[in-house]
């Protein structure tokens, strides 16, 4: 795990009973209990700026948790934040998304550390190798589906997947299916009586019907991965709802809109990022067509911040929460109804815990084996 210094600020309480605003007893009198909130791929871009903005609302009753695949980063990230909020509480896990017993060494350092949970952002996310098909794109900009190729990215993008050395899809294992097995490892903290915790996703406009099938939940055999993941986030979300809405525990997915990050550069690679700050004018005029040109990591991360706001109980579990930005620049939220079905999202929800219970097998043979049958 990350080596840190720790401020002296108390821990959350041993036992589970205490409601999200308590107070308890303290050596100096009563401290207000801080509301734990973990952020997956909190290092960069929407992450990040969820982070800065998580803070700016709440400095001191907020214990913010960095979850990174990789310590500098991560180091460099916590510095950040404590710089422009210096008596804020931020701790650092190293976790690869993308691996099982990384995500399973790092849920049970969470269980140790922290007996409770508030708030889980389910954010890392990668989009390798894309493609950029340019023809569809310059078809797209004469077609009546031009403000929708812009919003979604539909129509124009393909990416190379690999497979990790568990053996899974790299884009689903990364986008999915190892914020899944973190979730499922984290029911204690997360399912406390009397007390509800959040779970959000960074899902995408991108995520598409078309792309994702039943029969091939990691994508193995398309050109989609990345909205294949990101459709099956959406399912995930719906049947998380289903299952542990009565243990307390809330899943919700936002849309971040169109925003320039690592993960979005990645896309022009031959087209370094100071040229698409040129192209920002370019931009603006479209985002007086299309609000989903968000753009900046802070305006995608708005429907993040605005579900840290709401009560649990009052969200749509079919809706996807948008952060928009006005051709003005003004920043919103606005809910739309998902194309997603209880069925499927049932259907998927019951071959990943397969797929879990499979995983652990493999995990446990490999352990038992020995380090000296690894290859
Ligand atoms: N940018 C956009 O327009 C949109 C982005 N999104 C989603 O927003 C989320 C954040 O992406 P964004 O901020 O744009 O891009 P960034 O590349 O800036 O952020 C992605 C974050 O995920 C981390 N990450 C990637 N792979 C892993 C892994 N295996 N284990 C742990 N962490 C990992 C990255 O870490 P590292 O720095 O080490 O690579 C980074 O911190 C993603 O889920 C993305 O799909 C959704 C819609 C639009
Ligand atoms: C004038 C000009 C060069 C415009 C840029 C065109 C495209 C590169 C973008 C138009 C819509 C964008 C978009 C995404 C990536 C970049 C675009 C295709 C995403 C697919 C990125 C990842 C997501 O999760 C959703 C985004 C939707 C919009």
């Amino acid at each position: 795990m990350i080596p840190q210094k720790r401020k002296p600020v108390p821990e959350p309480d041993a036992q589970p009973f205490s409601p999200q605003f308590s107070c308890r007893a303290t050596g100096f009198g009563f401290t207000k209990m801080k509301k734990v909130v973990l952020v997956t791929g909190a290092n960069s871009g929407i992450g990040l700026a969820l982070c800065e903005r998580l803070l700016s609302h709440d400095t001191e009753g907020l214990l913010l948790c960095l979850a990174c695949r990789n310590v500098q980063r991560a180091q460099a990230a916590r510095a950040a934040l404590l710089a422009s909020h210096p008596a804020a509480q931020v701790d650092l896990l190293q976790m690869d998304t993308s691996s099982v017993s990384s995500v399973l060494r790092t849920a049970q350092e969470v269980k140790v550390r922290y007996n409770r949970l508030d708030y889980l952002y389910l954010n890392a996310g990668i989009m390798p190798n894309p493609e950029f098909d340019a023809k569809a794109f310059f078809r797209g900009l004469f077609s009546s589906k031009v403000i929708t190729m812009f919003a979604t990215g539909d129509g124009i993008l393909t990416q190379k997947d690999g497979v990790t050395p568990d053996g899974l899809q790299q884009v689903f294992a990364t986008n999915l299916f190892g914020h899944f097995l973190l979730i499922r490892e984290l029911e204690p903290v997360l399912c406390q009586e009397g007390r509800t915790s959040q779970l959000v996703w960074t899902s995408s406009s991108n995520a598409n019907r078309s792309a994702f099938s039943l029969e091939d939940i990691q994508h193995r055999r398309g050109t989609q991965p990345y909205s294949s993941s990101k459709y099956a986030t959406d399912l995930l979300s719906l049947s998380l709802n289903q299952h542990y809405n009565k243990q307390g525990l809330y899943s919700s997915v936002v849309s971040p809109g169109f925003v320039m990050t690592n993960l979005t550069f990645g896309i022009l690679p031959s087209f370094p990022a100071f040229l698409w700050t040129l192209l920002m004018p370019v931009f603006w005029l479209i985002r007086v067509f299309t609000n989903t040109f968000t753009l900046t990591p802070y305006n995608g991360s708005e429907a993040l911040l605005w579900l840290f706001r709401q009560k649990p109980e009052s969200l749509d579990p079919y809706a996807k929460y948008h952060s928009l930005t006005s051709g003005l620049g003004n920043n919103y939220t606005q809910p739309h109804k998902m194309d997603i079905t209880f069925e499927t999202s049932e259907s998927l929800y019951i071959k990943l815990l397969q797929l879990e219970s499979d995983t652990r097998k493999k995990l446990a043979e490999t352990q038992s084996a020995g380090p000296s049958l690894k290859t």
